[in-house]
């Protein structure tokens, strides 16, 4: 007899999944390793930004008050005694009519507090006049002025990104003290599975479920273990699901979580003494995911249905993985878009409809990817956007409001709730 399965609304299965990604700690590591982690304590200027007052241009630097006075009909002369390159410093400060040639980048020479750009001058040999007069500070960049010395500057949760990178190099943070990551481990499961360079035969088909998930880890930046394929026999199954999960600290598994005679992941995680979290969801596609704990780590029972396969982690395993890892912002970027096309199907659970949107004059657009049953391939290569359709609704036409969720974002960029 099958077992008849309750389905849980999605907000719920991503709230129990994520009450159980635990935190796997911290680490030291060097900083051109950090691009795409997560900062595990808050990062503080460790001292003023730029640490001097320095020149925005190629110029002279001048003291403001000999300006005075300065027109087109009366331009004011200074003598040029010498030069500051960026890394150099001024031999001696400034005094009455003096002016440095100073580049952009260099440290303000003592007495000067105003920077005249090239361009702004009448050059002639060791001298130059300006024809207006400069304000004091007018053309310096302060100490201070991009951050203060121990000023809060990016907090723990953060994504690594290039920009946190080069704020980091700034400080002197050689090494980063980051969210530890997992190890992720795959299996796809199905007697019907060929590798990728097998040729068909009838009654199988390749999988690519497996290189699909390596790849959705991959624009995570997670390590994982393949365990490959493996085909639908119990004992055997159940023996490399309980080396996987000695092995890493999250598993993914692929395909048989359905009712089937041969869908035996059900089983396998009875056998571990695994907590299965739930085993229905109200959702399309990827109503068969099921998520079970065992010794505080997570089993994604993902369909093999790619559509579904495909849902279900950026769904939940993404969120949880980043999680793990420290984020705090795990969900995917959601946005507003206007429907470009019918989508006509009745939708008794919320539906997740891999979309295309794109940023039009009349503002951002989504249409469906195509073919767009659970069992698609086609749609998921040609989304870059999953279209939220609430559970209850009928059919979607043309203008109307849809949110969408964005694919292949930065990782942990998004503070999305259901
Ligand atoms: N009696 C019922 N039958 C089914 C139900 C149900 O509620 N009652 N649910 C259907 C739904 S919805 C889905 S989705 C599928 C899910 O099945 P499983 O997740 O158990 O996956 P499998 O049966 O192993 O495979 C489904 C489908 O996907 C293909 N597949 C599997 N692995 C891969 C892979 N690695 N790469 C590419 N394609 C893969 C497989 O050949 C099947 O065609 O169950 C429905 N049935
Ligand atoms: O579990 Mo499924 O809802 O057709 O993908």
């Amino acid at each position: 007899m099958v077992e008849i399965r309750k389905p849980i609304p999605v907000a719920h299965a991503v709230e129990l999944v994520m009450k159980h990604a635990y935190p796997l700690g911290n680490e030291e590591i060097p900083l051109e390793n950090a691009y795409g982690r997560i900062l595990a304590e808050p990062l503080l200027a460790k001292h003023d930004v730029p640490p001097f007052d320095r020149s925005p241009y190629d110029g002279y630097a001048i003291r403001s008050e000999d300006t005075d006075g300065a027109s087109g009909d009366s331009r004011v002369p200074f003598r040029v005694i010498g030069e500051i390159g960026a890394g150099h410093v001024a031999d001696r400060p400034i005094n009455k009519g003096e002016a440095f040639r100073i580049m952009t980048g260099a440290l303000i020479p003592e007495n000067a507090n105003a920077v005249v750009m090239f361009e702004q001058t009448v050059e002639t040999k060791d001298a130059f006049t300006i024809r207006k007069p400069f304000s004091k500070g007018e053309n310096i960049s302060f100490k201070g002025e991009d951050a203060k010395d121990g000023e809060l500057l990016i907090d723990a949760g953060a994504l690594i990104h290039p920009g946190t990178i080069a704020l980091l190099a700034t400080f002197g943070y050689a090494h980063v003290n980051v969210a530890k990551q997992p190890v992720v481990g795959i299996l796809s499961t199905g007697t019907e599975l060929l590798n990728v360079d097998e040729e068909l035969v009838p009654g199988k088909i390749r999988n690519s479920n497996g290189p699909m998930i390596m790849a959705q880890l991959d624009r995570m930046g997670i390590d994982y273990k393949s365990y490959g394929m493996h085909a639908d026999d119990l004992d055997s199954c159940a023996q490399m699901v309980a080396q996987a999960i000695e092995e890493t600290d999250v598993l993914i598994t692929t395909g048989g979580v359905s009712v089937g005679d041969y869908d035996h992941l059900p089983l396998i995680y009875e056998r571990l003494g695994a907590k299965v979290l739930f085993n229905k969801v109200a959702m399309r596609p990827g109503s068969v995911t099921t998520v079970a704990v065992l010794d505080k780590k997570l089993l994604f029972g993902l369909s093999g249905n790619p559509s579904a396969c495909f849902t279900g982690f950026e769904l939940f395993t993404r969120p949880a993985i980043l999680t793990m890892m420290g984020a705090d912002k795990p969900y995917m970027p959601r946005m507003t878009a206007e429907l470009s096309e019918d989508f006509q199907k009745p939708n008794p659970f919320t539906r997740f409809v891999r979309a295309i949107w794109e940023s039009t004059p009349d503002g951002v657009v989504a249409r469906p990817a195509g073919f767009n049953k659970s069992s698609a391939v086609s749609s998921i290569a040609r989304g870059n956007c999953i279209i939220v359709l609430p559970s209850g609704t009928r059919g979607f036409t043309v203008g109307m409001k849809v949110d969408i969720l964005l694919l292949g974002a930065e990782q942990g960029v998004a503070d999305w709730v259901l």
